[in-house]
């Protein structure tokens, strides 16, 4: 999958200048408020034509400025999921579901209705009335919907954004299978690291209509200086890892990778299933020596690979445990006093209930770039 936007647009003052390239399954557009998301969602969609510029997906062309094209927004063929869900009232779920279907001309269907309502599991919703759903449910539908116009990109602004904590771990398994299952790109709107860690497989950081860094969500999630302020404490290192073994009676599962094993509270996942799990900077000590008589469960050895000292008393650290790099922002006046180096053998330091509900979800299913 591939998507290659290289625009220029300015809407009053503001001037949106964003050019990257995205090879993933789902690629999360992510910033602070005002910072233009919205504003490439819709040059992306083909409700606003770009100035300057040119955006592909999959290799094909939606708009070429210097070529004289713009394709407009029906043949596109994007699907689109908001914020609300904006079902038809007076339609049944398989009425609205069905709906998505009528715009796409049956020779480019290949959303067959079975499999998306299995994927979503929506089946025994069929007959009910959006004013019976729950909100997770209404966004359930509003995904199928989407899927069923057998879309060549989907395009969801910030889907989850009017649902409460529980209605989100509702359906974030769904949008994780939509992303692994459904073989269709997906741009991604959100300005919660929480979601964008759980979920991309790519990253895009908007500040001030331009991009601040662009890349794997792995990579992408640790230039914390980078991340909105807001959402800085939430950065840190994302970890692809199996489920190894449940310790019922401690109510721990135990994760392991070639970084070694990460012991989190306990994670309903089967043995050998893989896991993606969010390890906040700020969660991790740096030990030079293997700490003894420490109540923290997870101590992983690795080598520092890079120091970098930010603007405030702090300094990110990131440390190579097999393969895989674990953050963890400490003081400037502990790099100093530990006297880190590029290199040098530490140990990683990590509470086991530092990983809270969330942080440890299903793994990415398939090849990074699907
Ligand atoms: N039609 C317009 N005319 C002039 N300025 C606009 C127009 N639409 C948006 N803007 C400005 O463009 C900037 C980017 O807005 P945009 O909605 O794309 O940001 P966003 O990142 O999606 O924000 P949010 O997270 O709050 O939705 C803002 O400063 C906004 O005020």
């Amino acid at each position: 999958m591939s998507l290659s936007v290289d625009i220029s647009h300015s809407q009053g003052a503001f001037r949106l200048q964003a050019a990257f390239e995205s090879p993933g399954r789902l690629t999360a557009l992510f910033g602070p408020s005002g910072s233009g998301k919205t504003s490439l969602v819709n040059i992306i969609g083909g409700l606003v034509k770009p100035e300057s510029g040119r955006i592909a997906v999959d290799g094909r062309v939606l708009v070429d400025r210097k070529a004289g094209i713009f394709l407009p927004r029906h043949k596109r063929r994007i699907g689109y999921v908001f914020q609300d869900a904006r079902l038809f009232p007076h339609l049944t779920v398989s009425q609205n579901l069905r709906y998505g279907r009528w715009f796409t001309p049956p020779s480019e269907r290949y959303a067959d209705i079975d499999a998306v309502v299995g994927l979503l599991g929506i089946g025994q919703l069929m007959e009910r009335r959006p004013n019976l759903l729950s909100g997770g449910e209404k966004q359930r539908v509003a995904i199928g919907r989407a899927l069923l116009a057998s879309p060549r990109l989907i395009l969801m602004d910030e889907p989850l954004a009017a649902l409460d904590d529980a209605r989100k771990a509702e359906i974030l398994p769904y949008i994780e299978r939509l992303r692994d299952e459904a073989k269709v790109p997906i741009v991604y709107v959100s300005h919660s690291i929480a979601e964008v860690a759980r979920l991309a497989t790519d990253v895009v950081i908007l500040s001030d209509g331009k991009v601040a860094a662009a890349g794997p969500a792995s990579e992408v999630l640790q230039k914390l200086d980078l991340l909105p302020a807001g959402e800085r404490g939430e950065g840190g290192a994302l970890l692809e890892m199996t489920v190894a073994e449940q310790d019922a009676g401690h109510a721990i599962t135990v994760l392991r990778s070639a970084a070694g094993d990460i012991r989190v509270p306990v994670f309903g996942g089967a043995v050998g299933q893989r896991v993606r799990i969010r390890i906040r900077a700020r969660d991790v000590i740096v030990a030079t020596q293997k700490p003894e008589g420490l109540s923290a469960l997870n101590i992983v050895a690795g080598t520092v690979a890079s120091v970098r000292e930010g603007e405030g008393a702090h300094a990110d650290i990131g440390i190579d445990c097999g393969g895989q790099t674990v953050l963890a922002r400490i003081t400037g006046l502990s790099l100093r006093t530990l006297g880190l180096r590029v290199g040098q053998p530490v140990y990683a330091v990590i509470k086991t209930v530092s990983f809270e509900p969330g942080t440890v979800a299903a793994g990415l299913n398939g090849e990074h770039s699907g």
